[in-house]
């Protein structure tokens, strides 16, 4: 099954869609999130994503009034959540400049009135983060931009997806393996559980949402039939904020990038047949001819 993002094809038999995840890393500067943007396109991924919060309404309560140390001096969480969203004319800018160099842009929305200002800014696709799997009131208005959604999965039981899925449908939805650890331990990665995804909906492409330091544990994803692959990005990992640590630097992320494609191409089509590049070594090597029917 094949569901597409602006007409990039995302399923078995195409290129897997790498989203390079900003999320929060440009630190509420517009710059910053150019400049990320530009990581992206040279590493040839096929999208950047965004995080767009009301922090109003998508702050927990408990955690509103929480002091923080930022780079802009202690203030409440709630004031940090606001002082890194950027605003309309801001989404104008780098979304446009997404475009520019070739690569779709969306977000994952955290609340109802995100989502509208998302739909307005005309995104291509929607991503829900795996906090949200819950949120049936989000996922219904998700559900209702006909837009495709990218549902991650960690925290999540497998009833908790069953009934996303129930609200969100399976004709234009991708699902991402996920574990929510930051950064992920190799021994909370549980792989094997994008199989487990594959036959239990098996309609839907299965793709993977990394939060592991390094590369080996996304190209594994991918060898297991992943068909689409998310990861943070930043310009250093040692900057400030939440998920810089749990991030690619931009060779990392090149890396990446190539490596999914090489592994892309080898994965083949499981049909065993002789390849023109065998004929020489089977001249030279074999001795005795196969016999003839
Ligand atoms: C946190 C997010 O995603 P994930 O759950 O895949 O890490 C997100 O998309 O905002």
């Amino acid at each position: 099954m094949t569901v597409s993002i602006q007409g990039t094809p995302i399923g078995a038999g195409h290129p897997v869609y790498v989203i390079a995840e900003i999320g929060l890393n440009h630190n509420g500067d517009v710059e910053l999130a150019k400049k990320l943007i530009d990581v992206a396109a040279e590493a040839g991924a096929q999208a950047v994503k965004f995080q767009k919060r009301t922090p109003e309404i998508s702050t927990p309560e408990h955690m509103k009034q929480v002091p923080r140390e930022t780079p802009w001096g202690t203030m409440s969480y709630l004031d940090y959540r606001y002082r890194v969203e950027f605003d309309r004319e801001q989404y104008v800018e780098i979304g446009d400049y997404a475009t520019l160099r070739g690569l779709d842009w969306f977000a994952s929305p955290w609340d109802e009135p995100s989502v509208d200002f998302l739909e307005d800014l005309g995104v291509g696709a929607h991503k829900v983060a795996s906090a949200s799997v819950t949120d049936h009131g989000l996922l219904a208005r998700l559900a209702q931009t006909g837009k495709t959604i990218i549902l991650s999965t960690g925290m999540s039981t497998l009833q908790e997806i069953d009934a996303a899925v129930e609200v969100l449908g399976t004709e234009k939805l991708v699902m991402l393996h996920a574990t929510s650890t930051y950064p992920l331990p190799p021994e909370e990665a549980n792989l094997r559980t994008i199989l487990t995804l594959q036959q239990r909906y098996r309609n839907v492409p299965i793709g993977y949402s990394g939060h592991e330091r390094g590369l080996q544990i996304s190209l594994a994803a991918v060898a297991l039939g992943a068909v689409a692959v998310e990861r943070h990005i930043t310009l250093d990992r040692t900057m400030w904020g939440s998920d810089h640590a749990a991030s690619l630097e931009p060779q990392g992320f090149e890396h990446l990038v190539r490596d999914i494609r090489i592994i892309g191409e080898a994965m083949g089509d499981g049909v065993k047949r002789v390849f023109p590049g065998e004929l020489a070594p089977l001249a030279k090597l074999r001795r005795v001819p196969a016999p003839t029917a």
